[in-house]
């Protein structure tokens, strides 16, 4: 049986404002600095060993790994940094106030948004600032693979290479692992892991800052999963990210 830590980035300044974030790299805030240290607390507390990190291309995921690492006493190990655990692109919605933009286009329309499977938000354009393009980070990607905005159902597409040629192969030579990375991200990862069916995945909001232990099989199919922490505190802490979007 292999157990791999999956960890949601402590809570950014954009999440604090309210506003979709996607590729756009915003730092944590207080609160999600705290979160981190709890999360790297847990963790240590929990008996928790790591081998290997996987992490995105964004700080807030980042500096949650560093600050979950440092708690650890683990900040040797090594890092991997993929574009490809990035946060859904939230195309041209990067920016924009989650609940104004729920008063101008409706909540159902935001929901649809944010949470449906395969509908992704309107596109940016390629001059637009918040096109991936521009970023050096991403000057060796092919332009195919850069996105103007992306549905869940990308997001698990363009995740599911680095799950099957690095991370899955890492986990059944027994490496003990850890991927920080985001809400959609991580969605994206639980929905293939499960299996959970495209109507069904709508419901699912992860809290930031909370680790979520997957327990897998040889074969890597899930035998159960759990979050470190309180029942109730993460129940409702799922509740208020689902809330995002609602008129305030
Ligand atoms: O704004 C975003 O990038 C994500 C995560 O913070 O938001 P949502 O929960 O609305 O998908």
């Amino acid at each position: 049986m292999y157990k791999i830590i999956l960890l949601r980035h402590g809570e950014s300044v954009w999440n604090q404002e309210n506003r979709f974030t996607g590729w756009t790299d915003v730092d944590l805030s207080e609160k999600g600095l705290q979160e981190a240290q709890s999360a790297g607390e847990v963790l240590k507390k929990e008996g928790y060993v790591l081998d290997l990190a996987f992490t995105s291309c964004l700080k807030r995921a980042i500096r949650t790994l560093w600050i979950t690492l440092d708690q650890m006493d683990l900040m040797w190990i090594p890092v991997e940094r993929h574009w490809r655990l990035n946060e859904r692109h939230y195309g041209a919605l990067q920016g924009l106030n989650k609940a104004e933009t729920a008063k101008i286009h409706g909540e159902k329309q935001v929901k649809i948004w944010r949470r449906s499977y395969d509908i992704p938000p309107p596109a940016v354009d390629k001059s637009d600032p918040r096109y991936p393009g521009h970023d050096r980070r991403y000057k060796d990607l092919d332009e195919t693979a850069i996105p103007v905005t992306e549905s869940l159902k990308d997001v698990v597409k363009r995740f599911l290479p680095l799950w099957q040629e690095s991370i899955a192969p890492k986990i059944q030579q027994g490496k003990r692992i850890i991927i920080v990375a985001h809400g959609n991200s991580l969605r994206a990862l639980v929905k293939y892991l499960d299996d959970v069916p495209n109507e069904e995945i709508v419901q699912l909001n992860i809290p930031t800052g909370i680790p979520l232990v997957y327990e897998l099989d040889a074969q890597l199919q899930p035998i159960k999963h759990y979050y470190l922490g309180d029942e109730e505190v993460i129940k409702q802490a799922a509740n208020a990210v689902a809330n995002q979007g609602k008129v305030k």
